[in-house]
């Protein structure tokens, strides 16, 4: 992997990283925060998946992540939101829903998707893979993602609680068979079958398997998206059947935005850096 662009930033690097993907068949950009604590030995890493019409660098440049991250000596590992460059299908309207910047971390078994949208396999395995093997990690793992990523992160936690010591997610879409955004990521990315669909949609993960993990998930409760797309109350529903270790707390007056995560991101990083010391 080649380094694009390299700041210091709260006595640590901020770095973005470009490389050939294999699970996803073309040139990928990620983003990597090491804190200071890194000069020293290998340190635990946050995983963030970013949401719709995102890159790497929403999450790196608006969450002020880094100055808790130096703190509390946490990596981040910030990868792009679907597979990019020419001959990487999009949707031909131009959606931004659909196509690049919404892979939805999943594997693709439909056409055109196929070829290149296998971001589930690329985020759970190639991308821990390749940066646990070049930079001072410790091989411990927290996931969290916004919106499509909070659904990506609480998605390859339930699947893979062995991988991540805890998950949490800002206004995730928590069960995303059963809303717009997610019928349609689905539909194009995994067909009309939806016995397909189960494996990546959180809250029906959680009814039928449980959770070992800590898992928090902030929600505003001004996000636009709140009733038609978000549906945190299936996913506490699905948490109270198992008694799976779930806080999810409503954010008076709070949207959508980078703000919204920029003020509890601080919560969310203590809470992953408490479990990955363990
Ligand atoms: N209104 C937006 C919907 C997409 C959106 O809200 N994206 C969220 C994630 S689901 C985001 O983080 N956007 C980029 C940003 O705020 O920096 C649009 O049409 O572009």
């Amino acid at each position: 992997m080649q380094i694009v662009q390299q700041q210091q930033c709260f006595g640590g690097r901020q770095i973005r990283y470009r490389h050939d993907s294999q699970s996803l068949n073309c040139s990928m950009q990620f983003s990597v925060f090491l804190p200071p604590q890194a000069e020293q030995g290998p340190v635990p890493a946050l995983y963030w998946l970013s949401g719709l019409t995102c890159t790497d660098d929403n999450f790196s440049t608006k969450a002020g992540a880094q100055r808790m991250a130096a703190m509390l000596g946490l990596a981040l590992i910030i990868p792009d939101t679907s597979p990019r460059g020419e001959g990487v299908a999009d949707d031909p309207q131009g959606a931004y829903d659909l196509g690049l910047g919404a892979g939805f971390y999943v594997n693709a078994t439909e056409t055109p998707w196929n070829k290149h949208y296998r971001m589930y396999d690329y985020v759970l395995n190639e991308l821990p893979a390749l940066v646990e093997r070049e930079l001072p990690l410790n091989g411990k793992r927290a996931i969290s993602g916004h919106s499509m990523g909070g659904h990506g992160a609480l998605v390859l936690a339930l699947r893979n609680p062995a991988r991540f010591v805890s998950v949490s997610a800002f206004a995730p879409i928590s069960h995303p068979t059963d809303c717009p955004w997610g019928q349609k990521a689905f539909t194009a990315y995994l067909g009309e079958d939806q016995s397909a669909w189960a494996e990546y949609d959180a809250s029906l993960l959680l009814a039928a398997k449980g959770c070992s993990l800590p898992m928090l998930v902030d929600q505003g409760e001004a996000d636009n998206f709140l009733a038609e797309q978000l549906r945190p109350e299936a996913l506490q529903a699905a948490a109270d059947v198992d008694g799976a270790e779930l806080t999810l707390r409503l954010q008076p007056g709070y949207d959508h935005s980078y703000y919204f995560i920029a003020s509890f991101i601080e919560e969310h990083l203590r809470f992953h850096a408490r479990h990955l010391a363990g």
